[in-house]
């Protein structure tokens, strides 16, 4: 990694908080400034302010992580560019928000000329697992790209799309989807019990098996399908299984369709 930047990084609760902790445990760990109101302990070596107005004057951020809700955001980035005047000048803005376009952020800190670099990160990121996509805005320079996909790549994958809108996808595939595949762990777990079980034999069985599918796709090339089919013995247990799951009207719909409502939602956390 190029020299470590200073991020400065507004809230830091479920996904700023998974960020800190990755960040914090990473080979080259970040300089980290939080302002949270909440939070009890600082991660690593950062240091916590409870709001802006409490911030050092003489702050000068490389980048200013945005890990609030997105209805929080103009007014806190109006507050700190206040507070901090030209110190903000060079910063680059670093959202993690699922709303809220760069342009809006940019005018909200300021400058209308602001460099912001929009991502989707996922909570997987806490154990630097994480999947993030990034969008850079035309202000952007070659070093802070550089220093933005090092810093993501320190807490997982990450895939830079061409398209701000892009990353509504974004959301969709890896944003969200942690939720889905944690569902799929109580879902298991259920059923194991309801068929007989041991509740904790049937959660430790229903973690370890996404664990281990999870590390399948992650260490091996095979496709996906490969995998799945190898699982599959003719006529056996899992192809009366997913005789079921692969009915149309079942996974495959309800996946299509919960992908374009966190779409239709994140288009509506834009504005
Ligand atoms: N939770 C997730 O899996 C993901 C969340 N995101 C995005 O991350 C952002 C934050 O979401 P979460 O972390 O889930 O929410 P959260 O509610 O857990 O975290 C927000 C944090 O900001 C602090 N905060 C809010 N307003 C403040 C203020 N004015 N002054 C000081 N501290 C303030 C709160 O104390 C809290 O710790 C959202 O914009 C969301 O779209 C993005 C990807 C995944
Ligand atoms: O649910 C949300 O809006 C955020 C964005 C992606 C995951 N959590």
């Amino acid at each position: 990694m190029m020299s470590g930047p200073t991020l400065l990084l507004l809230g830091c609760g479920k996904m700023g908080g998974a960020l800190a902790k990755g960040w914090v445990d990473a080979k080259h760990p970040p300089r980290l400034i939080i302002i949270d109101r909440k939070l009890q302990n600082a991660p690593g070596n950062s240091v916590i302010y409870r709001q802006v107005s409490d911030l050092p004057k003489d702050t000068r951020p490389d980048f200013v992580v945005l890990a609030i809700k997105p209805a929080a955001s103009e007014a806190m980035l109006r507050e700190l560019s206040q507070h901090l005047g030209s110190n903000l000048e060079n910063s680059a803005l670093l959202s993690v928000m699922a709303g809220k376009n760069c342009a809006t952020l940019a005018k909200a800190s300021g400058r209308d000329d602001r460099a912001v670099i929009r991502t989707m990160p996922n909570t997987p990121a806490s154990v630097g697992a994480g999947a993030t996509g990034i969008y850079f805005s035309p202000q952007v320079t070659q070093s802070q790209k550089q220093l933005a996909t090092e810093l993501m790549e320190q807490v997982g994958d990450v895939v830079i799309v061409p398209h701000e809108d892009d990353l509504r996808s974004v959301i969709a595939v890896s944003g969200s989807s942690p939720a889905y595949v944690f569902l799929l762990a109580e879902l298991l777990e259920k059923a194991g019990t309801e068929l007989g079980l041991d509740q904790n034999a049937s959660r430790k069985l229903a973690r370890s098996v996404i664990y281990g599918a999870g590390k399948m796709l992650h260490d091996l090339d095979d496709d996906a399908s490969v995998l799945r089919n190898n699982v599959t013995s003719p006529n056996g247990t899992t192809a009366a299984a997913l005789k079921v799951l692969m009915t149309e009207e079942n996974w495959p719909q309800s996946v299509r369709k919960a992908s374009q409502e966190a779409v239709r939602r994140a288009k509506e956390l834009d504005d």
